[in-house]
C-alpha cells in the first residue's frame, strides 16, 4: 500500500459536495486499510498516536474539518507512519467513540469541552488530608462521569494522614467502589480494578495523582511535587491529558490504560441532564415510575416516588440522600 494511493483518495474528498444532501457515505474515500492507532496526547495541533509497535506524531487531515480529535480516540492514519524523527502522519478518520467525558469550564459556559474519548472508568483521586477532601468537587466529577456512562472509582490517597470513614459514609451508599493508598501501599487490588479497562484519572492539584500514576507505571515519569505558581517550573506543565499503558497484571496481558488529566480546578456541568444522572442508577430509575410527570426527584419534590420507596422500606434513606446530592450537583 503506497502513500501515493492514499493521497489520491484524500484529494477526492476535498471536492466540494455539489448538493448538501449528497449522501455522506458515497464517494467517501475508503480508509479501511489505513493504520489504526490511539491518540495518547495532544500538543498544539500535533497528536501523538500509538500504533501497534510505535509512537508517531500526526496532524489532522484537512478533510476532518472541525471534527475534534481528543486523547483516547481511535484514529486512522496515513502518510508517513514510520514514526521516525521529523516525520508526520495524517489522521484521516476518527472511529466512533464509545464514551466521551466532557466538562464545561464553569456552569455558565455553554461550550462543552470533550476531554477524553473511549474511557470506561473514572478514577477520582482525592487526598484524605493535605489538601482536605472537597466533597462538592467529588460530587461534580461523579456527575460528569455518570453522565458520560463511566463507572466511578474513588481513589483515596494519603491514607497515612487521615482515615476514609467520612468519605465512605458519603459515597458508599451510592455504590462507588473505594480504594485507599499511601506511600509504599500494595497496589495489587487497584491494579486488578484497572486491568483491561481505560480509566481516566482526575483530581485536584496536589492530591498525589502523579505520585500514584508513577507508582502504577514506573516509566511514566509524571512530574510531582509542589507547584511553583509563579514560575510553573520544576514540574510537567502539559495542559493535555495523556494516555499511558499499564503493565500486564498476572496472566492478563492487557493491564489497562490510565488517562492522566491535568489537575482540575473546576468541573462545570452545564451540559449534564437530570435524565442522564438518573439513568446511571437503574434501581432508582425503576422507583421513579410512579413520580408525577416532570418530577425533579429533588429533596421536597412533591409526591416523588423515591420518598415513597423509602417510606415502604424499598430504598435505604442514605442512598436516596447521596443520590439527591448528585441531582443537586448536576443542576
Ligand atoms: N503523606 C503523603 N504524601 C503524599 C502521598 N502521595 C503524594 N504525597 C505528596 O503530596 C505532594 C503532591 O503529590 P503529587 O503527586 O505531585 O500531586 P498531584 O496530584 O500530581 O499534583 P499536581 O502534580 O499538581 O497535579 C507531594 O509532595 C507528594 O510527595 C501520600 O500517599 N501520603
Ligand atoms: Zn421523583
Amino acid at each position: 500500500m503506497t502513500s501515493r494511493q492514499f493521497r489520491t483518495d484524500e484529494n477526492a474528498a476535498f471536492e466540494r459536495p455539489r448538493r448538501r444532501t449528497r449522501p455522506r457515505t458515497k464517494d467517501r474515500p475508503d480508509y479501511s486499510a489505513a493504520t489504526v492507532g490511539r491518540v495518547v496526547t495532544v500538543d498544539r495541533g500535533r497528536f501523538t498516536v500509538l500504533l501497534e509497535d510505535r509512537e508517531i506524531t500526526a496532524t489532522k487531515a484537512r478533510q476532518l474539518g472541525r471534527t475534534g480529535v481528543i486523547v483516547g480516540d481511535e484514529v486512522r492514519v496515513v502518510g508517513d507512519t514510520s514514526g521516525e524523527e521529523g516525520t508526520l502522519g495524517r489522521i484521516v478518520e476518527v472511529e466512533e467513540r464509545t464514551t466521551v467525558l466532557r466538562r464545561t469550564a464553569d456552569d455558565d459556559d455553554p461550550y462543552e469541552r470533550p476531554i477524553v474519548a473511549n474511557a470506561d472508568q473514572l478514577v477520582i483521586v482525592t487526598a484524605l488530608a493535605d489538601p482536605p477532601p472537597r466533597t462538592g468537587m467529588i460530587d461534580r466529577i461523579l456527575v460528569a462521569g455518570y453522565d458520560a456512562g463511566l463507572d466511578p472509582l474513588l481513589c483515596l490517597t494519603k491514607a497515612d494522614l487521615a482515615g476514609p470513614e467520612e468519605l465512605l459514609a458519603l459515597y458508599g451508599p451510592l455504590g462507588v467502589p473505594v480504594q485507599t493508598v499511601q506511600p509504599g501501599a500494595d497496589l495489587t487490588d487497584l491494579r486488578a480494578v484497572l486491568a483491561g479497562r481505560t480509566s481516566v484519572f482526575v483530581g485536584h492539584s496536589g492530591v498525589g495523582k502523579s505520585t500514584l500514576v508513577n507508582a502504577l507505571i514506573p516509566d511514566a515519569h509524571r512530574g510531582t511535587g509542589a507547584v511553583n505558581l509563579v514560575t510553573g517550573r520544576g514540574r510537567h506543565t502539559s495542559s493535555s491529558a495523556i494516555a499511558l499503558r499499564l503493565p500486564p497484571v498476572g496472566d492478563v496481558e492487557n493491564g489497562g490504560w490510565v488517562i492522566d488529566t491535568p489537575g482540575v480546578r473546576s468541573f462545570g456541568l452545564s451540559h449534564v441532564t437530570r435524565e442522564s444522572i438518573v439513568a446511571a442508577f437503574p434501581d432508582l430509575d425503576a422507583l421513579t415510575q410512579d413520580c408525577p410527570r416532570g418530577c425533579t426527584h429533588e429533596t421536597g419534590a412533591p409526591e416523588c416516588g423515591l420518598d415513597a420507596a423509602v417510606a415502604r422500606g424499598d430504598l435505604a434513606p442514605a442512598r436516596l440522600e447521596s443520590f439527591r446530592r448528585m441531582i443537586d450537583a448536576g443542576q
